[in-house]
C-alpha cells in the first residue's frame, strides 16, 4: 500500500481497489457495527469510510444522493410520507425535502455514531436533519418496516451499505416484502443496487425477488460516480400495485434550483433528461435485467 493514499480493497471488487490520496486523518472510531473513518482527501473533500468501503466524498455525493432521492419522488405527482432506510449520513433527507408535497419524512438508520460523525465532519449532507418534517428512529430497519401499519408510505428510500455487514438483510427477500407491505397502492421504492459492472450476479437475484414481490413496475437505473467502485452504482425502481408509475418519464418534475423549496444549494446533478438517461442500459446489463 502506498504511504498518504486510501485504497478500496474489499472481496466484493476482487482484483480492483480505487485510491484517494490521503492530507489528514479527522477521525477513526469502532461503532457496535462497524469501523469509521473520516479523511480529507486531496482532491475529493472529506471521505467517509465504514469497514474500508467509500461511502460519500463531498466532491461527488451529490450524484448518488439527487439520484437515489429524485428518481423515485420525481416519478408520482404528489409525495406525502417518505421512508429512508439507512442514509445515516443525512444527504438524502436534504434531497428529499427539495419537495414541497412532502410533509412527514422519517429516517430509520441503525448506526448512531454515522449519525454523530455526519453531524460533526459533513454538515453539507447533515443539514437534512434540521427539517421539521424528518423524525429520527435509531434501530434497525428490518425491524422497524415489520411494525409500520400497511400503506403507510407514498415512497421508501433503501440508502444502504454493501450487503456485507450491517446492510446485507436489506438485499434479502423478507426485507422488500415488508417494503411492499409498507407501501400504499402505486407507491414507490427505491433502493442502492451495486454496480453493473461488478455485481450481475447479485442484481439479477434482486431483480428476481422484486419481480415476484412488487406487482406494479420494476426498473434498473444507473449513473456515474467517481469514487464506487467500477465509476458506476445503479437503482431498483419499483412500484406496487395500483396507480401504474412510469419511472422513465417524470411526472413531477423538479428544476435545476429545486424550485420545490428554499433548500439552499441548488441541484449539481440531477435533471429532467438525466432521469430518463437513468434506465438506459447496456446490452449486457439489459439482457439479465429485463429478461421476461
Ligand atoms: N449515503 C451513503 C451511500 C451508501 N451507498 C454506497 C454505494 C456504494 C457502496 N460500495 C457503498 C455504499
Amino acid at each position: 500500500l502506498i504511504p498518504g493514499w486510501f485504497s478500496e480493497i474489499s472481496p466484493m471488487w476482487p482484483g480492483e481497489a480505487h485510491s484517494l490520496k490521503v492530507e489528514k486523518i479527522l477521525f477513526q472510531g469502532k461503532s457496535n457495527y462497524q469501523n469509521i473513518v473520516v479523511f480529507q482527501s486531496s482532491t475529493y473533500g472529506k471521505v467517509l469510510v465504514l469497514d474500508g468501503v467509500i461511502q460519500v466524498t463531498e466532491r461527488d455525493e451529490c450524484a448518488y444522493q439527487e439520484m437515489i432521492a429524485h428518481l423515485p419522488l420525481c416519478s408520482i405527482p404528489n409525495p406525502k410520507k417518505v421512508l429512508v432506510i439507512g442514509g445515516g449520513d443525512g444527504g438524502v433527507l436534504r434531497e428529499v425535502s427539495r419537495h414541497s408535497s412532502v410533509i412527514q419524512i422519517d429516517i430509520c438508520e441503525i448506526d448512531g455514531m454515522v449519525i454523530d460523525v455526519s453531524k460533526q465532519y459533513f454538515p453539507d449532507l447533515a443539514v437534512g436533519y434540521l427539517d421539521p418534517r424528518v423524525t429520527l428512529h435509531v434501530g434497525d430497519g428490518v425491524a422497524f418496516l415489520r411494525a409500520v401499519p400497511e400503506g403507510t408510505y407514498d415512497a421508501i428510500i433503501v440508502d444502504s451499505s454493501d450487503p456485507i455487514g450491517p446492510a446485507q438483510e436489506l438485499f434479502e427477500k423478507p426485507f422488500f416484502e415488508s417494503v411492499s407491505k409498507a407501501l400504499r397502492p402505486g407507491g414507490v421504492v427505491c433502493t442502492q443496487a451495486e454496480s453493473i459492472w461488478l455485481h450481475m450476479h447479485i442484481i439479477e437475484d434482486i431483480v428476481a425477488n422484486c419481480r415476484e414481490i412488487f406487482k406494479g413496475s420494476v426498473n434498473y437505473a444507473w449513473t456515474t460516480v467517481p469514487t464506487y467502485p467500477s465509476g458506476v452504482i445503479g437503482f431498483m425502481l419499483c412500484s406496487t400495485e395500483g396507480p401504474p408509475v412510469d419511472f422513465k418519464h417524470p411526472v413531477n418534475p423538479i428544476d435545476e434550483n429545486g424550485s420545490h423549496t428554499d433548500v439552499k444549494a441548488p441541484l449539481k446533478f440531477y435533471n429532467a433528461e438525466i432521469h430518463s438517461a437513468a434506465f438506459c442500459l447496456p446490452s449486457f446489463a439489459k439482457k439479465v435485467i429485463e429478461a421476461r
